[in-house]
């Protein structure tokens, strides 16, 4: 389990983000919404210790109840931005966790490649990030995250790119990647109805700099998330995003 405590993070005297709490669960998805500007990325940069040192954090971390330092190997991230290597193939790119975390160049290559197919990028092997198209890079990023043996994954709108049929397909891949190997997951999204098909829980931030506004748990089983089951949620989000 991991679990954050009183993260406050300032852009100079600026706060950004004020006193917000949260636990991950291994095998579950934690959606985090709210608007722009509110301070998602800060708090997923912050876990993933990489916020730059303009920016200050005050906050505690623990894995298991045990406190770490970050970046940490349990924590794969997925900038908003692609952040592919332009010098670098896209299996080079996708492989590049498998292989920083200590798998030879051919392994990692082999176990990326092995998902081109599902992720819309077979015959890309080769290519580089610029011959290819935003939503392809994403997927790209994508995959360079999830295939880490990480036990949580911070993914930061990792779908924006991608239309709504590719967005649909990535959705449900990540979901049965997770059923068979379970992983705590937090994910930032815009989107009302990618949080509630996917969550198990919504944690919804304020525009000003504040505690969480709500955290909403997702009962309803995934495969039970009709419209209909889900319109009453995603209309006290909307209310909730309105108001703040
Ligand atoms: N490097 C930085 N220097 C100065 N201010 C920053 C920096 N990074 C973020 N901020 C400010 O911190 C605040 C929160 O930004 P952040 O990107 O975390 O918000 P967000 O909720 O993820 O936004 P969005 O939904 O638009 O991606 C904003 O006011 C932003 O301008």
């Amino acid at each position: 389990m991991l679990n954050v405590e009183g993260l406050t993070i300032r852009v100079g005297a600026r706060a950004i983000v004020t006193d917000f709490s949260c636990t991950l669960e291994q095998g579950r998805i934690t959606c985090l919404i709210g608007p722009s500007g509110c301070g998602k990325t800060s708090v997923l940069k912050w876990l993933a210790g990489i916020l730059p040192p303009a920016i200050t954090a005050d906050g505690a971390i623990t894995l298991d109840g045990q406190p770490i330092v970050r970046p940490h190997p349990d924590l794969a991230y997925q900038p908003q931005s692609d952040a592919l290597f332009p010098w670098l193939s896209i299996a080079g790119n996708a492989a590049l966790g498998l292989e920083m975390a200590g798998r030879s160049r051919k392994a990692a290559r082999a176990e990326v490649v092995a998902h081109f197919g599902a992720f819309g990028l077979a015959g890309c092997e080769d290519l580089y990030p610029e011959q290819i198209s935003g939503g392809m890079r994403q997927r790209a990023a994508f995959l360079r995250t999830i295939v880490q043996d990480s036990r949580f994954v911070l993914l930061d709108e990792p779908f924006s790119a991608l239309d709504a049929v590719t967005r649909l397909r990535m959705q449900d891949w990540l979901c049965a990647r997770l059923e068979a190997s379970p992983r705590g997951v937090l994910m930032v999204t815009h989107d009302l109805h990618e949080a509630t098909q996917m969550a198990d829980r919504i944690l919804v931030m304020s525009a000003g700099p504040g505690p969480l506004v709500a955290d909403i748990p997702i009962l309803t089983p995934r495969e039970s998330r009709t419209e209909a089951a889900l319109a009453e949620t995603r209309t006290l989000l909307k209310s909730l995003l309105l108001e703040t």
